[in-house]
């Protein structure tokens, strides 16, 4: 389903590649747990998947299909680390309209639905909203685009434990629908779901059987 052929990515900005010879095979729905330390090249990872950045060197492949930049900008979402900290909307619904100015009363309801804020009225301001329920509320602007791939760059950062997992049950759930690829320095969260896992180190990644 998802292959990455030797990529590396070397910016001309760093000394040092950030990115060397990273491979996935996976043939899976199943999510993709990438686990390392601060500095290991996580973020930069999640940004080459997602085609906001272009690797030096390496081909991506989706259904076994080599996919561009710019194809892989279209099939996935990306929530990057603290997204609450990045709303503008006034209001949620001006939030999930962003980039979408005629989008229809009914997805907005569905997306919130699918995030399980169903309950909330579209008029509240994001910042009053509770920590797990921003969090919702970021991966539910991620959906309107039904991305294939929902890339999620340390999803459970600064959470209440409670929150913690409430937010890994939506990633469960929201598993089943699409491709998860999930960034963390905590992959001890996730060690109930059925995952693959990979460590990555100083640009390095290897497989965890
Ligand atoms: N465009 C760039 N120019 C120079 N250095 C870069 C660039 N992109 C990433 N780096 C460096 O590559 C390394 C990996 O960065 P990255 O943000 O991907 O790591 P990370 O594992 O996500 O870290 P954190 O958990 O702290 O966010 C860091 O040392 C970073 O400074």
């Amino acid at each position: 389903m998802l292959e990455l052929k030797d990529i590396h990515y070397h910016p001309a900005t760093s000394e040092t590649p950030v990115l060397k010879e990273i491979v996935i095979l996976e043939k899976k729905l199943k999510p993709i747990i990438i686990s390392g330390p601060s500095g290991s090249g996580k973020t930069s990872l999640i940004e080459v998947i997602s085609g906001l950045t272009k690797p030096s060197k390496g081909l991506i492949a989706w259904k076994n299909q080599t996919l561009s930049e710019h194809q892989r900008r279209a099939i996935s979402g990306v929530v990057f680390q603290f997204p609450e900290r990045h709303f503008i909307g006034l209001t949620i619904a001006q939030e999930l309209k962003l980039g979408h100015r005629r989008l229809p009363r009914v997805i907005q309801s569905e997306v919130l639905k699918k995030v399980g804020l169903d309950n909330i009225k579209m008029n509240v301001l994001p910042e009053n909203l509770s920590g797990g329920q921003q969090r919702r509320l970021a991966i539910a602007v991620q959906l309107i685009r039904e991305p294939k791939i929902l890339l999620l760059d340390e999803p459970t950062a600064g959470l209440d434990w409670s929150v913690r997992d409430e937010i890994l049950q939506l990633i469960k759930e929201l598993s089943n629908q699409r491709l998860i690829v999930i960034v963390t320095h905590e992959p001890e969260l996730f060690i109930e779901m059925d995952t693959y896992n990979y460590q990555l180190s100083q640009g390095t990644l290897s497989k965890i059987l």
